[in-house]
């Protein structure tokens, strides 16, 4: 550990514990076009980080954790306004009194198919959704889904957090203006696959370095098509370090946070107060 981070750590102790600390990660293979096998899947995962010792305060889910990249048949599978999703999320949040960020889901609007973040808190409400607004050409989702136009905080148990799904997190723009709006941590719900996984690991920390916030990522594991996905599901904390890393296998990759860390860090470096934002506009 650097002795700037020592310093920070040891500055810490006065201030309010959020709500929010432990984090689970729910790694995971996902099975194409299976919503039902997928919530069971899921569900077993879920319950085993639940019953840990260290019971999580928040749960994260990878990015279409229900149907998987099933583009062709996805106006079909899309959830009708994500109703049945956000019923078993629920649920599930006010069950095991646990904050649960619904990875995201294939929803369905007014004929229009979104990939959409839900989150929920520890009694099961609703505390907002987010549709994925960068589409992925790669793997198509522009042919089969219509963009989220609106960037989205919630607020996470006195804290807020900002929502990104995937490809967003190469958009620099977009984590800057949600800690613009205050995010102190970016959930991030991926389907990620190779041979990318540089790119991956190097966006989130440098999105946690440049905005001095956590960065949550929970990325899938397995194959759909010609696709292979590497896992690596991550915490980062505001100063770049690892908190918690995945491999390439299924499991719940598990961190403890300190938000108070964000400000400390923040004020060490004050990035927002030095910015120049008048010379970036083109
Ligand atoms: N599901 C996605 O948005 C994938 C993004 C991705 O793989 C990338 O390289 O960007």
């Amino acid at each position: 550990m650097t002795d700037q981070k020592i310093n920070l750590l040891t500055n810490s102790s006065f201030e309010r514990k959020a709500d929010i600390s432990r984090i689970a990660l729910v790694q995971s293979d996902i099975i194409l076009g299976e919503p039902k096998k997928n919530r069971e899947k899921f569900e077993r995962l879920m319950e085993q980080a639940v019953s840990s010792a260290e019971k999580p305060d928040l749960i994260v889910l990878p990015e279409l954790w229900n149907t998987g990249y099933a583009l062709q048949t996805i106006d079909k599978l899309a959830d009708p306004e994500g109703e049945e999703s956000r019923t078993w999320l629920s649920t599930f949040a006010k069950r095991h009194g646990v904050y649960v960020v619904g990875g995201s889901v294939a929803e369905k609007r007014s004929g229009k198919v979104y990939n959409t973040m839900l989150l929920f808190n520890r009694l099961g409400e609703e505390l907002g959704s987010y549709s994925k607004i960068h589409l992925f050409r790669l793997m198509e989702e522009e042919k089969h889904l219509t963009p989220g136009d609106q960037k989205v905080t919630f607020d996470l148990g006195g804290v807020t957090a900002g929502a990104a799904i995937c490809y967003d997190i190469r958009f620099p723009e977009l984590a800057r203006s949600l800690a613009l709006k205050g995010a102190k941590l970016l959930i991030v719900a991926a389907e990620w696959p190779h041979p990318r996984l540089h790119h991956w690991r190097t966006l989130l920390m440098a999105r946690a370095i440049e905005n001095q916030m956590y960065v949550i990522g929970c990325n899938r594991i397995g194959t759909s098509g010609s696709d292979s996905f590497f896992g690596h599901s991550m915490i980062i904390d505001p100063w770049g370090e690892i908190v918690a890393e995945g491999g390439e296998e299924e499991g719940i990759i598990s961190g403890e946070i300190d938000l108070s860390l964000v400000d400390r860090v923040r004020n060490q470096i004050p990035v927002f107060t030095d910015r120049r934002p008048s010379l970036y506009e083109l």
